[in-house]
């Protein structure tokens, strides 16, 4: 059980003059960023640790966030990576057979300033409206509007930040962690049947999960790693991460997946991971409004029509006008009607938008993965 200590105060300013008071529910200081809003019901904790959240500070619609605590298994990188958090509600007791600590110790713990008991509908309003705005969050009793303005108007914004390269891992290793069962939690990978290097960008764990459950034995390498280095690894499969930030910049990552392209070994992305596919391909990727961050956004197949409900959490998307030939669309959001889903028709090569891995979110999209293993079986034959 926990007690609420007394408050906090905090402030939270948007770039286009919006303020907000509330209460702090983390570390005490100050944090900008890039603010979204998210609407998944569940899965803050997965939400935080996305490594794809780097500089961005997230607002969550649902408003009671802590309700269940944090736990060590529920992480999706080694550390929180979003920028700040902010939510409507706290609630005073966290409780779940799987609690080990509270939203808020964990917050402070890890030294992520967060503000709460602030109108996340106004603001998600404001977002929705005018796009994800750049903000400021400051925390502490000597806590003042100006600088918290001051903060979000110096912040200079995700066009054009490359930072893939600074959450990737520094050295290569080994993935073996499969995925979690209510009996076992997590398991050890499958026998495995094909070698995949996976270009950490930024990667969520459940990808790599995913993969080691469907016997893929997994080296995962830093972003900046060149295409020979992997080649040279002899892979079944190359594998392109999710990641933070616009995938323009990352000339190194475009220039190494078109060196893979030349060969016919099969190439799967994610979120960023597809963007940078598309942008290898000569394609071109735009910035979008307030983007897709969320658990329940409907995405159609259209090589049948079928509609899933998937896991997003992107502010770039490919830009379907730019296409070249050998590109088919294969998804589309059903929310705005941009791309979800691409695929190279001259080589083993295909990608998704949103989140097959979920963690949080449906496992609807889940199948992609068999997609991956079904053009490395057909190599090998
Ligand atoms: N989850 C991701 O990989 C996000 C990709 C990219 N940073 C975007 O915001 O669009």
């Amino acid at each position: 059980m926990r007690i609420q200590a007394l408050s906090t105060p905090a402030i939270l300013a948007l770039a286009d003059g919006s303020l907000f008071y509330g209460t702090a529910i983390g570390a005490d200081g100050e944090t900008s960023g890039e603010v979204v809003f998210n609407t998944a019901m569940t899965g803050y904790q997965e939400i935080l640790t996305d490594p794809s959240y780097s500089r961005q500070i997230v607002t969550l619609t649902y408003p009671h966030i802590g309700n269940t605590g944090v736990n060590k298994e529920d992480v999706e990188s080694d550390r929180v990576q979003a920028a700040g958090l902010i939510i409507r509600d706290l609630p005073l007791l966290a409780s779940s057979w799987r609690n080990e600590q509270t939203l808020e110790d964990y917050l402070r713990s890890n030294n992520i300033v967060g503000i709460a008991d602030i109108d996340t509908r106004r603001l998600t309003r404001i977002l929705r409206d005018k796009g994800s705005q750049n903000g400021a969050i400051v925390a502490g009793e000597g806590a003042t509007a100006e600088r918290a303005l001051e903060l979000a108007n110096a912040f200079p914004g995700l066009k054009g930040m490359d930072l893939a390269k600074e959450v990737t891992c520094d050295t290569a290793y080994q993935w073996s962690q499969s995925e979690w069962s209510l009996e076992g939690g997590y398991g050890e990978r499958n026998e495995s049947s094909f070698k995949v290097v996976a270009w950490d960008y930024g990667v969520k764990y459940n990808i790599l999960r995913m993969l080691a459950a469907r016997g893929c034995d997994i080296t995962v390498v830093p972003a900046q790693t060149p295409a020979s280095e992997v080649l040279a690894m002899n892979p079944d499969g190359v594998f392109l991460s999710n990641g933070p930030g616009d995938p323009e910049p990352c000339d190194y990552a475009i220039t190494a997946i078109r060196e893979v392209l030349e060969t016919n070994i099969p190439v799967f992305g994610i979120c960023l991971g597809h963007q940078l596919l598309a942008l290898a391909s000569g394609a071109g990727t735009m910035k979008m409004g307030h983007g897709h961050h969320g658990a329940n956004h409907p995405v159609q197949d259209l090589a049948d029509g079928t509609v899933m409900i998937t896991s997003q959490n992107h502010g770039f998307a490919v830009d379907e006008a730019t296409l070249p030939d050998n590109i088919e669309a294969t998804h589309k959001s059903l929310f705005d009607g941009t791309l979800q889903g691409i695929r190279r028709t001259d080589k083993p090569a295909y990608s998704f938008q949103g989140h097959p891995e979920a963690s949080p979110g449906p496992h609807d999209v889940a199948p992609l993965f068999d997609e991956f293993i079904r053009l490395m079986n057909e190599r090998s034959a």
